[in-house]
């Protein structure tokens, strides 16, 4: 059966979960892309989805799951509505649910809606067994996003270190996995989905850096407790028509919504 989804944005991470989506023939449909008002829809376009600007729009064209590929102010200002219609929503600005009001405000839309915010792994990955360890004992979990000094262009980096300076790999912040989602909207909500999956917003510790030879986005996890320890690292491509953002977050997605379908789907 043809999975119906919806999305929230469509820029460089939509366009791409597109493009994978599509590579798998019938098994899901776009039926539906929100846009703010004003914005061009864009190339890539997934044949014939409609272009809509509200919620109620969105939710017409009965999507079985909603993706917000928009960032924070758009998980913001539409998620609990369509939490609370009774739709499940698979989330990329993770980085959002740091503001505990917004997490309580999601939490009771899906408690009302009966629906389920849905966490992909993104551009990290290793949630599963970080999730696990937190039931068998954890007590400590640190998070290094490796990024390349482009990357974090437009940030409240510029304002921590000279970025077109650099000479060596910068750690230009180390704080909680709170304060860094937060700061960070467009860079870590990877932290978030660790902290999420881990030890929570305050235990979590993040260390951002820059590095002017860096190539790809390297993300490094450490943890441990009483289940043991792992260490885990990936180094990603990043999207080609945005350098912030690893080509693996997309494709976690694409995973989230075709594993939905799955007749043998990984827990
Ligand atoms: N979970 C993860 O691993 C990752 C999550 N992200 C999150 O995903 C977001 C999107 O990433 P990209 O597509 O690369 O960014 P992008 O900047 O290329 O595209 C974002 C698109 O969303 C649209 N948009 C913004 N606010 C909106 C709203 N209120 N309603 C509808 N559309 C809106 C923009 O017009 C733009 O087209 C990032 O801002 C970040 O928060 C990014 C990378 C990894
Ligand atoms: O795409 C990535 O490499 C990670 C990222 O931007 C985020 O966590 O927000």
């Amino acid at each position: 059966m043809t999975q119906r989804i919806a999305l929230i944005g469509f820029g460089a991470m939509g366009r791409s979960l597109a493009r994978m989506l599509a590579a798998h023939g019938d098994a899901v449909r776009c039926v539906a892309v929100l846009q703010r008002p004003g914005t061009p829809a864009g190339g890539g376009w997934p044949a014939g989805a409609v272009r809509v600007e509200t919620v109620a729009a969105l939710l017409a064209q009965q999507p079985d799951l909603v993706v917000e590929c928009a960032g924070h102010a758009a998980l913001q200002q539409h998620g609990a509505e369509v939490l609370g219609g009774g739709n499940d929503l698979l989330v990329a600005a993770v980085g959002a649910l740091a503001d505990a009001a917004l997490e309580q405000r999601l939490r009771a839309a899906a408690q009302a809606g009966g629906a389920q915010v849905l966490v992909p792994a993104g551009a990290l990955g290793a949630l599963d067994i970080l999730s696990a360890a937190r039931l068998a004992g954890l007590t400590q979990v640190d998070y290094l996003s490796h990024k390349p000094a482009r990357a974090w262009k437009g940030t409240p980096a510029e304002q921590l270190c000279a970025l077109d300076a650099l000479t060596a790999p910068t750690v230009f912040y180390e704080g909680t996995a709170r304060e860094a989602a937060l700061r960070f909207p467009q860079n870590a909500n990877v932290a978030a989905a660790v902290a999420l999956a881990g030890a929570g917003f305050e235990a979590t510790r993040v260390r951002l850096m820059a590095d002017p030879a860096a190539e790809g986005n390297r993300h490094v996890l450490h943890a441990e407790g009483a289940f043991g320890s792992f260490d885990f690292s990936v180094t990603g491509r990043v999207l080609p028509d945005n350098p912030k953002t690893s080509m693996l977050a997309p494709a976690s997605l694409a995973r989230g919504i075709l594993n939905r379908g799955a007749a043998i789907a990984l827990a």
